[in-house]
């Protein structure tokens, strides 16, 4: 492979190192030296940032846990590598003992018969040297070399009735230990640095550290024709390291400035690939972007393990722990292990998935942190009707699982009281003073006040599609609730496995804070719930592998979506949390609603929107705005349709056959157009409407008084 020199010519101001380094070997004339590959420092140009003053592995108590057990881990590895092998080094020490005997030999001989001085002696032969100097020298080198001989020869003496005696007075086992370790260290003294007495105790192959040259081999696999082309051309445009390659967590962390015209987006789409390049599993390769500096930045973080296969993430709070929901919670980790939070106040939350991605298991862990806070109001709805929201149902004070028609007319009733109270909750806002709501939205302080009804009111609907499906009104209202509800303290939490136009509607998906996105098919999907361009931008959830179920990327809650593995936390596990979160609202006396076993009474008036907009028609009137039909309808029935516009009102009765038309009003002499619908038409779906036998098992429940909003009766869902 080429070798690229890491340019960057981004900053020129100091002078890059020269690419081909003089070297003078010992003894010899200097040479020239092959550039290295990559600096140490990753790169031939000066790093332009300051490197952080702390290694990332004592940035938090978990990086140094990581650091610490990955450190411990590799050397109990070693030593149990070598103790194994002990024997064999033995053997290979002996097989070298007689070259070691010849060298200490050799070494002593020419220690005793000063060899070096004979050296010196005969520099002095040469024309011009000082005879005086050199008769010096030789009566030094006689005295020291007959000296060094008599020495030697006492040593020998000695060292031989040492041997003597110790070999008559030895047990067995001591001689053979002194025989083990003269062969020892005579093996030592005939090392070969070519042939190491240890093996390799980390089988590179198999594992082979994070290095900037494997990294560049990677990358040379991907088939991106310019980064192949600045590979093998090198230079100021070749790939550059801005900083060292370094331990991060359980993995490596390499960060690379990509060579001009290549987007970290590139590389990561080709995830599979430099996972192949790198040899790793696919599960532990994460390349991510780094917005804050530029589109060509890739941050390379490669785990040990594959995160599939690594150990689920434990809560923080499955154990102990309350929630303030206007404050961070942990709900996962990153790849890095490092904590995630989430701060659910103020927003309204997508979760998109295909299907067995975690999507459900992510839903119940965000709603258990809810309940976790004594003051939310939990309002949860398990529309694909399983097991998996059970666990919940002590502690919400709406809860329906199943999708039948008396559970979404139970699950209708409850969003439009909960829309209704997102009026009240604006007037009362509006009602406060200005020191006490600076901003016109709901603060811990003020949802504290009870008096106030201002407490956390949070909506979970898993699998949202089958509430949306062909029922605008409740589009409407969902998505008037996520746009709206968040600065009044309603906080709404969809998850769908389903990422499509119809169950992720425009008006939700574009007003949507907090957004979840697991593996999805493709970019479309991934846009939906990521939020527009997102795929371009690399963040592509389309790369996870099936295997990394709770594993998504989180956009919203800082500066740029971040991977995290979600917390695992199961039905089982989940039971106990709840009995947490019940216990402390009965102390705290917040128990309410479904929990405390006031469900609202089913609610037998059959009328529907039909009947409240017959009722409110303008007796001299045939055709009428929609938006004067809307104030009709809020005045006479404040608590349903309290914040309905003219919009609204026409999707709520679309599906019932009412048309629009336009409608002509004359004001100070100009015409005005606006769309309506005509009597005859409201007459006709009535018409057809009361031709249909009624269905007595779709009774529709009565309206939820949940959130301190006045109720009434019930509309029936428009399209019934
Ligand atoms: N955070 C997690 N960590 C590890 N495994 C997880 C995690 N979350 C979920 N899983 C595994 O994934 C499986 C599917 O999870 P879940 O039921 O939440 O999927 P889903 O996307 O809701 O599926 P569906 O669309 O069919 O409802 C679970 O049985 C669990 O074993």
């Amino acid at each position: 492979m080429a070798e690229p020199a890491m340019g960057d010519p981004a900053a020129p101001a100091e002078p890059a190192p020269p690419l081909v380094q003089l070297v003078e070997p010992q003894g010899g004339p200097a040479v020239a030296a092959k550039p290295p590959l990559v600096d140490s420092r990753g790169g031939a140009g000066p790093p332009t940032e300051p490197l952080p003053v702390l290694p990332s592995w004592l940035h938090s108590r978990t990086a140094f846990r990581d650091a610490a057990a990955w450190n411990a881990r590799r050397s109990a590895h070693v030593a149990a590598f070598h103790a194994l092998r002990l024997p064999l080094y033995w053997l290979r020490l002996t097989a070298r003992s007689p070259l070691g005997l010849a060298r200490l030999t050799r070494g002593w001989f020419s220690w005793a018969l000063d060899a070096d001085g004979r050296t010196v002696r005969a520099q002095m032969t040469a024309p011009g040297a000082d005879p005086a100097v050199f008769l010096r020298l030789s009566e030094q080198h006689r005295r020291t070399a007959s000296g060094r001989a008599g020495l030697s020869a006492v040593v020998l003496v000695l060292a031989g009735l040492i041997v003597w005696s110790g070999t008559q007075a030895a047990t067995p086992g001591g001689l053979l230990a002194g025989t083990v370790g003269l062969l020892s260290l005579l093996g030592l003294l005939g090392r070969s640095p070519d042939r190491p007495v240890t093996s390799r105790a980390v089988d590179s192959e198999a594992v082979p550290r994070l290095t900037a040259d494997l990294i560049l081999t990677a990358l040379g696999s991907l088939g991106i024709g310019e980064l192949n082309k600045a590979i093998t051309r090198g230079g100021e445009s070749a790939v550059r390291f801005p900083s060292p390659v370094v331990r991060d967590g359980p993995g490596f962390r390499a960060d690379l400035d990509l060579p001009p015209g290549v987007t970290a987006g590139d590389v990561i789409e080709r995830r599979d690939r430099l996972a192949s390049g790198l040899r790793r599993p696919l599960s532990s390769v994460w390349p991510s972007t780094d917005h804050d500096t530029h589109a060509g930045r890739l941050i390379l973080w490669v785990g040990d393990k594959p995160m599939s296969k690594a150990k689920p993430v434990p809560w923080p709070l499955s154990k102990a722990g309350r929630v303030d929901l206007f404050a961070p919670v942990t709900f996962g980790a990153d790849p890095r292990g490092r904590p995630v939070t989430v701060t659910l106040v103020f927003a309204l939350m997508v979760i998109g998935a295909l299907p067995r991605m975690g999507k459900t298991f992510l839903l119940r862990l965000l709603t258990l942190a809810a309940a976790l806070d004594p003051t939310a109001e939990l309002h949860v709805y398990d529309l694909k009707g399983g097991a998996d929201f059970l666990a919940i149902e002590p502690v919400a004070h709406r809860f329906r699982v199943g999708d039948d028609p008396d559970d979404l007319s139970y699950f209708k009733a409850d969003l439009r009281a909960i829309h209704a109270d997102m009026g009240r909750r604006y007037k009362q806002l509006r009602s406060l003073p200005r020191e006490v709501c600076p901003e016109g939205k709901v603060t811990r302080a003020l949802s504290d006040r009870r008096e106030l009804g201002l407490w956390p009111v949070v909506l979970v609907i898993d699998e949202c599609q089958l509430a949306f499906d062909d029922d605008p009104e409740t589009v409407a209202l969902v998505t008037d609730l996520g746009k709206r509800g968040p600065a009044a303290g309603i906080i709404v939490l969809l998850a769908t496995q389903r990422v499509d136009a119809k169950s992720l509607p425009t008006g939700i998906s574009s007003n949507a804070v907090l957004r979840f996105c697991l593996k999805v098919a493709g970019q479309v999907e991934n846009d939906m719930v990521l939020g527009t361009s997102m795929y371009k931008a690399g963040v592509r959830t389309t790369t996870f592998a099936r295997t990394d179920r709770g594993v998504g990327f989180l956009a919203g809650e800082g500066d740029e979506p971040v991977i995290v593995r979600v917390a695992y936390l199961d039905a089982p596990a989940a039971e106990p949390v709840v009995a947490r979160a019940r216990a402390a609202r009965l102390t705290a006396g917040l128990l309410t609603g479904h929990a405390a076993g006031l469900d609202p009474e089913p609610d037998t008036d059959t009328s529907s929107v039909l009947d409240h907009l017959a009722a409110a028609w303008p007796l001299e009137e045939d055709k009428v705005w929609w938006d004067d039909l809307a104030d009709r309808l809020s005045a006479a029935h404040p608590g349903l349709y309290g914040a309905w516009t003219g919009e609204q009102v026409s999707a709520a009765v679309r599906p019932h056959g009412l048309r629009s038309i336009q409608v002509k009003r004359v004001f100070d002499g100009r015409p005005v157009n606006r769309r309506g619908p005509s009597r005859a038409t409201l007459a006709g779906a009535l018409g057809d409407r009361d031709d249909v036998p009624p269905d007595t098992s779709e009774a529709p429940a009565t309206a939820a008084t949940g959130s301190g909003a006045a109720t009434e009766s019930t509309a029936s869902p428009p399209g019934k």
